[in-house]
């Protein structure tokens, strides 16, 4: 068997309230999982079981207070539990992509150029990327007078398609995605299906929360069920 793309380990998280008097909030004990190349696995469980602190710890957003978050990073292995900042950052911008619920919007930039980012920052050619960014814009149904336009005053849902090109444009082995179609309609859907399919064809591992069902059923391998890891908190 293959080395696995990301191997999470004896995980636990509190969070303590500082402004509460200190009060703490255990949400995750004892977290531990694989992830390997070409999967798909979603983090299951209710509402406020731990899925999305889990997935911002992964991405190094939310400390650990215990375990291991190894990321296959080339031939390195990089823990995101203990990484220095600068280290994470080179890490975000090769091996582990991240799609958040919500585009977060950079002023005066266009959609397209939003889109093309992450290419151009790869080094690939700026008219090659900004072809791809338009047919992947244009494949996920984005009025074409749009992407000329700063995304600021873009619906829901369109702004949530710039946030999906942007973070598929760019080859990264593991990605995140929390939430990718919660504002989308039947047939945008449909199209993130296919763009979560080939990218697990082209080997990449993802981890991501899909509340919609159908969703997760045509492109999840398995579900980690988060709850048995808030039990032990
Ligand atoms: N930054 C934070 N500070 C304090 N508590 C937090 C913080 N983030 C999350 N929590 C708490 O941790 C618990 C788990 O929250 P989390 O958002 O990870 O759950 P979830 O499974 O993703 O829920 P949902 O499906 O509703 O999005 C909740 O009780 C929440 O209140």
């Amino acid at each position: 068997m293959s080395e696995p793309i990301l191997e999470v380990s004896g995980v636990a998280k509190t969070f303590v309230l500082h402004l509460r008097g200190g009060a703490r909030l255990p949400v995750v004990s004892g977290a531990g999982f694989e992830l390997f190349a070409g999967e798909c696995v979603a983090l299951g469980g209710p509402s406020g079981a731990g899925k999305s602190s889990l997935l911002k710890m992964v991405y190094g957003n939310y400390r650990v207070d215990q375990g291991a978050i190894l990321v296959r990073d080339g031939d390195e292995t990089v823990d995101v539990a203990h990484a220095a900042p600068r280290r994470l950052i080179r890490l975000r911008e090769t091996a582990m992509g991240y799609v958040s619920q919500f585009l977060r919007v950079i002023p005066r930039v266009s959609a397209l150029d939003v889109v093309a980012e992450p290419l151009i920052h790869d080094g690939v050619d700026r008219e090659e990327a900004l072809a791809k960014a338009r047919a992947l814009l244009a494949r996920l149904n984005l009025p074409e007078r749009l992407w000329s336009l700063p995304p600021a005053t873009f619906s829901g849902g369109e702004q949530q398609r710039v946030n999906i090109a942007r973070g598929l444009i760019a080859h990264r082995p593991l990605l995140l995605m929390d939430e990718p179609t919660a504002s989308l309609d039947a047939a945008n859907r449909a199209v993130v299906i296919g763009l979560i399919e080939e990218k697990k064809r082209a080997g990449v591992a993802i981890l991501g929360i899909f509340h919609d069902a159908e969703v997760r059923e045509a492109v999840c391998d398995r579900i980690i069920d988060v709850t048995e890891f808030a039990k032990a908190a």
